[in-house]
């Protein structure tokens, strides 16, 4: 076989003369190499005169105007590019031009990096009024706040109750001042960010009392949104323990009782007017158990509501349980009242104000996005003073600054996934707290960790554990239980984690490692609340830990 002109192709050594039966096949190999030279010089001219006569555009442009400057920039940022795929084509590349010379559409933008959109925070969150988050050294006692009936000062008193937390002491006034304005004066929305424990259930339940205390037919004037069934029924002692210096009505839709007895207390029917009247001025419920109301429940009004309360705003936003804010709104919307109308003077002054919206969270999101949903009126925000600026944030709810209490003690332990139910055990057994609340994240483990844990408590004095299961009859018995000190050992998962007021909670374990941040943050937050100390530890896997 010949293989001189293949070695020759490929740059091998001196060409030697040919031979007569291979003359005619190198001839035609040569003419194909002069083809291949021929082309490439070409491509070079393209580009070398494409280059020029961008260049030339460039130095126009330039001239023509400094404020393009930034164009200009980007152009010879593209260009440089477009050299560097040039480049990479003419060496690496170089039959694939030859053979196509094709250009890929989009390619150059597929490469070009994205520029982070920064998030636009409204001008209300930017600039929120700040309050101290600190419950110690209190200075404003319950007398020092004027606009407050003395029914309500002495009611507080008599609860134990002798300063005001700063949340209180801000929100109040502010609220009772906003509620005694001419009609045409709407009423703002109120965002409140606190920490856990810092009294904000206070803060919204005072006002509402003394707002309606003077009310002459009841009708549903204030709402309070809820997510979970037990926080309804806490909310619900607080109003009832307030009312009863006035002859106001709270009525709780939260499931506990029957859903007709809940309409009961809801509406009666007239025989004399022949309507439905209303039974109730406020109404504490869970998201679901609205809608039920709203969809069931003949003569249920809302249309002379003047307050919305969203507690714990952001779990409520979040979860939008079978889309309440749309029912809810449309069941407004019926008695002409929508969400935002255009703000003219005529506009504020013959219509029916919408609710005022008072949202609660000591997570509260600072996403718009999510805030957009609930349309906000003219909102003020009230945050907490951060001591420490290296405060955790949470990127996927858009919650800043997350901080628990400073009466809160915090540990973790990093134990091995094997020996985690033997260490809590011997947490529990030494640390020996009248009451602990124990977090894991899923109801299976609820119950197979109550299990265990009764068992190595066995024979244990003091040591009854109780669990938050699905099943509702255990579950409102086992709540009982722990609420009323007959069990001190809960096991549970985030249900309970938002909200719960135990006045004698004193120890919280995360089992499980809490999931996100502001998860951490709630579930900490039942120990050490009003300026009590607590304790809150979580388990770490030492795999999660390296
Ligand atoms: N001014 C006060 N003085 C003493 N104790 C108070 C005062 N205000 C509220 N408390 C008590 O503080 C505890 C916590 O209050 P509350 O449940 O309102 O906190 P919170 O801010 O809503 O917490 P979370 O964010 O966890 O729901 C309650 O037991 C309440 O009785």
């Amino acid at each position: 076989m010949n293989v001189h002109p293949l070695f020759c192709r490929y740059g091998g050594g001196d060409p030697k003369p040919e031979t007569d039966k291979s003359a005619a096949k190198s001839s035609h190999l040569q003419r194909l190499l002069a083809k291949i030279e021929e082309n490439k010089q070409k491509l070079e001219g393209l580009v070398k005169t494409k280059k020029k006569k961008e260049e030339e555009k460039l130095e126009k442009e330039q001239e023509q105007s400094k404020s393009s400057s930034k164009k200009v920039k980007k152009r010879k940022r593209d260009q440089t590019e477009q050299e560097v795929q040039d480049n990479n084509a003419q060496n690496g590349g170089e039959e694939k031009d030859i053979a196509g010379q094709f250009t890929v559409l989009g390619d150059n933008f597929s490469k070009q990096k994205k520029t982070k959109v920064a998030a636009v925070l409204p001008y209300w969150m930017k600039n929120p009024s700040i309050i101290s988050g600190f419950l110690k050294n209190l200075t404003v006692t319950v007398h020092d706040l004027p606009q407050l009936d003395k029914d309500i000062v002495k009611k507080l008193e008599k609860n134990g109750i002798t300063h005001f937390f700063p949340v209180q002491h801000e929100v109040i006034p502010w609220l009772l001042e906003s509620q005694s304005k001419p009609p045409q004066f709407w009423a703002r929305d109120v965002c409140v960010c606190m920490p856990t424990g810092s009294g904000k259930t206070l803060a919204f339940v005072l006002p509402i009392v003394q707002a309606l205390r003077n009310r002459f037919i009841p009708h549903i004037r204030a709402l309070v949104v809820v997510p979970i069934k037990e926080l309804a029924t806490q909310v619900h002692k607080v109003f009832l323990d307030y009312i009863d210096i006035t002859d106001l009505r709270v009525v709780c839709l939260s499931g506990a009782e029957s859903f007709e007895n809940e309409q009961s207390q809801l509406v009666r029917y007239s025989e004399v007017d022949k309507k439905f009247c209303s039974c109730a001025d406020i109404v504490v419920t869970t998201a679901g158990r609205l809608v039920d109301h709203l969809q069931a429940t003949p003569g249920f009004s809302l249309h002379h509501l003047k307050y919305l309360v969203i507690d714990e705003a952001d779990r409520v936003i979040e979860r939008m349980h079978n889309d309440w804010l749309y029912h809810l709104e449309r069941h407004l919307i019926s008695v002409d009242m929508r969400k935002v109308p255009p703000l003219t003077v005529r506009e504020m002054a013959y219509r029916q104000p919408p609710p005022q919206k008072l949202l609660f969270s000591a997570t509260l999101t600072s996403d718009p996005e999510k805030l957009q949903t609930l349309g906000l009126f003219r909102p003020t925000y009230f945050a907490y003073e951060s001591k420490n600026s290296e405060n955790a944030t949470d990127e996927s709810s858009g919650v800043k600054n997350l901080t628990t209490p400073d009466e809160l003690s915090e540990y973790w332990v990093a134990c091995d996934i094997a020996m985690k139910p033997l260490y809590l055990y011997h947490l529990i057994k030494e640390g020996d707290w009248k009451t602990v609340l124990v977090f894991v994240n899923s109801l299976e483990k609820v119950h197979s960790l109550a299990i265990l844990l009764r068992f190595m408590f066995q024979g244990h004095k003091n040591k009854s554990v109780s669990e938050l299961s699905s099943i509702s009859k255990h579950r409102d018995r086992c709540f009982n239980s722990f609420v009323s000190g007959h069990s001190n050992i809960l096991v549970t998962t985030d249900a309970l984690g938002r909200g719960f007021d135990l006045a004698h909670l004193e120890c919280v374990i995360s089992y499980d490692c809490p999931l996100a941040p502001r998860v951490y943050l709630h579930r900490a937050g039942r120990a050490g609340r009003a300026g009590r100390e607590g304790i809150a530890i979580t388990l770490v896997e030492t795999v999660r830990h390296l």
